[in-house]
């Protein structure tokens, strides 16, 4: 399973998170490369700046020689390199942007075409909110890392451009610079060891209040109901408060290690350069005010970049830990089932035969035990049983959701893993208790999306189910706007609009996972009528929650704690006395007294 806790790594693990992120920029690591190249070519500039006003101070106003027409000339030869910096900056910004803005896109597009292909196991494991935070968050992070990247470049080739440059103008003052590199390593070392640990708190305390978050607007109509706002706001309020309590201590610390410890060490190397000219001045009396200006510039520009290439480590790691997270989305092998390569079987008849089928969803609970069974052609088989005996859990492995490993399945002959499984799920048509629906309008709802259906066909399919009457009633008929999941539709409309779906494909075989419960009786009439026109000459199989609903089944197969304890007819297992007979009377009861 995908850790998601792991906010921490060793050096190599960081350093092997941090290559595969590069892997994703090599479609576009000629853009990263033309934008390095300008930005070599403003640092360049930047460093070359200061050299200018020492030579006009030290060769021109120092000996008294400078002229208008010198100064003009000066003024105007920095003037344009001062523009040309400003262009290759805006030029670097931009490529490198287009370019770190198109690898996390390529990032997002991999993801949700990984996120597509995951099983429902994967699902089964994992709370929506994490996925959706792996395809957005984690890739925002991405993207941030990406930024801090370009700072850390910008420093690195903006110290390497000074110190060529001051030791350039003078390699003494250039090595009292380099002198407090140690010092600012030992604070970058330390502010990183502490950064990780007040970000990785801040980190874990946002992801609490995330999930917090997203619970409750997923429950909110539970928590309405149990009176359960007060709780929840103060659990929120609590943890809302370590977030903020978690972001001060940042804060200060970052205050504390960041500008001002790096702006004190700037002074110091200022105040000891200064020094040593004066000794010079004082000694040999040949200072040279240029130098002393230029160094005062690189001074400035010498340890800044370093600030903020430490302010940028803690985003590094945000980045490192976000890196490893969409890695391990994209390596997880819980994929869908998969049909074997180059197979071509297909549904003809719908004749279905389940031979000793084994299956557990994660490999240690058995959930179906020794399964047997055959459906033929046009038959009705009903599955009954008490909660979790394991009917859904049967039409679970027919419809490939989720892989079996024992036992053998076949369909007119094909075992199931020799059928192309986009084929196999055209041709048996499943209807599920909750209909989902897509934003979008009906007909496209109906059509799933796939213009091969003529407006003609779709409102056929909705009136073989009995779904074109309410349809047409509406404002806007089959264009009508479904908004999210179909809030705007009664349970009853969504079944039968979700019934014109599977019949539209005229599937083969049917499975019906029997869905009655809160619909008024004109529409329970309706869906009723709908069913037993789509089950018409198809091989169906039904999950039958109301018994009275399949006592005209072909067979009915017993469940009970995934094994088939009893099979046959419906009049044949009223005969039998046996756990049939039982449920039906006991249901017969309830119906009679109202109790159901
Ligand atoms: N996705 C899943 N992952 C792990 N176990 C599951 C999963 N779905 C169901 N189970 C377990 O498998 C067993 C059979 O469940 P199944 O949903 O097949 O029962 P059912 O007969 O369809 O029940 P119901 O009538 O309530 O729908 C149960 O013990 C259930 O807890």
């Amino acid at each position: 399973m995908e850790n998601q806790k792991q906010t921490a790594f060793s050096t190599k693990e960081s350093w092997r998170i941090l290559l595969s992120l590069f892997r994703f920029a090599r479609p576009y690591q000629f853009l990263f490369l033309v934008s390095f190249v300008f930005l070599a070519f403003g640092s360049t500039i930047a460093a070359y700046l200061p050299i200018i006003i020492q030579r006009y101070i030290d060769t021109y106003l120092a000996n008294g020689t400078a002229t208008i027409e010198i100064t003009v000339r000066i003024v105007i030869f920095y003037g344009i390199l001062t523009l040309l910096k400003a262009v290759f900056a805006y030029a670097k910004d931009f490529l490198f942007n287009t370019a770190s803005e198109r690898t996390v896109g390529n990032i997002r597009n991999q993801l949700y075409e990984k996120v597509v292909l995951l099983g429902m196991r994967y699902f089964d494991q994992t709370p929506a909110g994490t996925v959706v935070s792996r395809v957005t968050n984690d890739t925002e992070t991405i993207k941030e890392f990406w930024t801090v990247f370009l700072t850390i470049a910008t420093g690195v080739f903006n110290v390497l451009s000074i110190t060529i440059a001051m030791f350039a103008l003078n390699w003494r003052m250039a090595l009292v610079f380099l002198l407090f590199t140690p010092v600012i390593v030992w604070i970058a070392g330390v502010y990183r060891k502490k950064s990780t640990l007040v970000y990785s708190r801040m980190r874990k305390v946002l992801s609490q209040l995330n999930a917090n978050l997203s619970e409750s607007i997923s429950g909110m109509s539970i928590i309405q109901k149990y009176n359960q706002e007060e709780r929840l706001v103060d659990e929120f309020n609590t943890i809302n408060e370590e977030y903020v309590v978690s972001r001060r201590s940042m804060y200060s610390m970052n205050a504390l290690l960041l500008a001002p410890a790096i702006n004190v060490i700037e002074s110091i190397a200022l105040v000891a350069v200064l020094l040593i000219f004066g000794y010079q001045d004082w000694t040999q009396g040949n200072i040279n005010i240029g130098l002393v200006y230029a160094f005062t510039a690189y001074s400035r520009s010498f340890f800044q970049p370093i600030s903020q290439m430490m302010n940028s480590l803690s985003s590094l790691q945000d980045g490192i830990v976000s890196g490893h997270r969409v890695q391990e989305l994209l390596k997880n092998e819980e994929l869908a089932p998969q049909s074997k390569p180059d197979t071509n079987g297909m549904i003809t008849e719908g004749h279905i035969r389940v031979n000793n089928l084994n299956f557990s969803y994660d490999g240690s609970k058995q959930v179906l035990r020794n399964i047997s069974f055959e459906v033929k052609p046009g038959e009705t088989v009903a599955l009954v049983g008490q909660t979790g005996s394991g009917k859904s859990s049967i039409i679970n492995v027919l419809m490939r959701f989720y892989e079996y490993h024992e036992g053998e399945i076949t369909i007119d002959g094909h075992s199931l893993k020799d059928m192309p499984i986009e084929g196999l799920r055209t041709k048996m048509g499943l209807v599920l208790q909750d209909s989902f629906l897509f934003y979008g309008n009906i007909a496209d709802n109906i059509r799933m999306y796939n213009s091969d259906y003529t407006e003609a066909e779709v409102k056929k399919a909705a009136e073989f189910v009995y779904a074109d009457e309410f349809i047409s009633e509406m404002e806007h008929g089959y264009a009508s706007k479904v908004i999210e999941r179909g809030a705007s539709l009664s349970a009853g409309e969504k079944q039968l609009i979700s019934f014109a779906r599977t019949i539209l494909r005229s599937p083969r075989i049917l499975i019906l996972d029997e869905a009655t419960a809160n619909i008024d009786t004109e529409t329970e009439e309706k869906i009723q009528k709908g069913l037993a026109n789509m089950r018409k000459n198809r091989t169906s199989l039904i999950i039958a929650h109301r018994l009275s609903t399949v006592k005209d089944a072909d067979q009915i197969l017993v469940l009970s704690n995934g094994e088939i304890v009893e099979k046959g007819t419906h009049d044949e297992l009223i005969d039998k006395k046996g756990t049939y007979f039982d449920m039906y009377e006991l249901q017969t009861y309830q119906e009679k007294t109202g109790e159901m």
